[in-house]
């Protein structure tokens, strides 16, 4: 198992792929990719909120350490649930040639390995180092035969190294709403996608009830910020609060993919709406 850095330059991408029977963590010394910076900086009442893919990175590298501890615990356990049905949704089938977006430590990555089996291939892909770093040690220290069959590969979401109509099936599990460019980001979803075959992005639910919003509001900030500030991490899980905010409804959602060119998209709302899962189909 390797874990590689995507050197991408315009029209000419280009990435390596190890084979996978290695089990060895092989670091390729990265290329410094050109993050797209979107900078913009304002003041809210409580903190500055900064829209930057490079801030954005940085804070998922920060949140490695902890970050799949805490998911279990703020959620209860809940949220492998939520991804098993993000999973499920791919409709992904044995053999087959899959990509988890905005992979992070792997969990939705391993859930798709187990889906496609030995003779399939998954590619766990993002742009923070010290999450693949986790996931790839995750890979190290499980006894499981097929997770043989993951790649993990450091590049942007905005900016693939893959070739076009690479994928059977995607996964972004809350990735979108962390990307500073959704349009951009839903049209290489759809570039690196096969015809006929869908993609499953699972995310926080804006809401359009306001009593759900106030209970997912509640309990960012009640529960969810006052525990992650015993890691020193309070700044990193307030900023969820307005990702949240700031991201789109499932109605807009299915826009979005219906206006990139997806044939079918729909949004579907899981948790208690809490959480919600576009499947689109290209
Ligand atoms: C797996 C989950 C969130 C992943 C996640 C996504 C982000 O964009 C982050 C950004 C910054 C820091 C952390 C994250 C991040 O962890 C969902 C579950 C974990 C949540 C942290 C907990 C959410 C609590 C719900 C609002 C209420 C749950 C009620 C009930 C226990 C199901
Ligand atoms: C909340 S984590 C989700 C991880 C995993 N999919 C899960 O479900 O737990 C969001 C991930 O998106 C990645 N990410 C955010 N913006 C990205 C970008 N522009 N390109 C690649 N990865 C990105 C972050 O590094 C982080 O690992």
């Amino acid at each position: 198992m390797a874990l590689i850095s995507s050197p991408s330059s315009n029209g000419h991408q280009r990435y390596l792929s190890f084979s996978r029977r290695e089990r060895e963590i092989a670091l390729i010394s990265p290329v410094s990719l050109p993050w797209s910076c979107v900078h913009q900086r304002y003041l809210s009442s409580s903190s500055i909120r900064i829209r930057c893919s490079n801030e954005r990175q940085a804070l998922f590298n920060r949140i490695s350490p902890v970050y799949d501890n805490l998911n279990d615990l703020l959620s209860l356990g809940q949220h492998r649930i939520w991804k098993r049905m993000a999973v499920s949704w791919t409709e992904a089938k044995k053999g087959e040639n899959v990509l988890d977006l905005c992979c992070g430590s792997g969990d939705i990555a391993f859930l798709l390995s187990q889906k496609v089996g030995v003779h399939g291939k998954v590619t766990g892909y993002d742009f923070s180092k010290d999450q693949l770093l986790v996931a790839a040690s995750r890979q190290h220290l499980s006894l499981k035969a097929c997770y043989n069959n993951i790649v993990w590969i450091e590049g942007d979401a905005l900016d693939m190294p893959f070739p076009d109509t690479s994928f059977d099936a995607i996964t972004v599990g809350y990735g979108l709403r962390n990307l500073v460019d959704r349009p951009k980001a839903m049209k290489e979803i759809f570039r690196v996608l096969k015809p006929g075959s869908k993609v499953s992005i699972l995310d926080f639910n804006k809401s359009a009830s306001p009593f759900t919003t106030s209970i997912q509001e509640w309990a960012i900030d009640n529960v969810v910020v006052p525990v992650a500030s015993n890691y020193g991490l309070a700044k990193e899980y307030k900023y969820l609060k307005s990702s949240i905010h700031e991201f789109l409804t499932g109605r807009e959602l299915e826009k979005l993919a219906l206006e990139t060119g997806f044939s079918h998209a729909k949004h579907y709302e899981i948790g208690g709406g809490l959480m919600g899962n576009l499947v689109a189909t290209r």
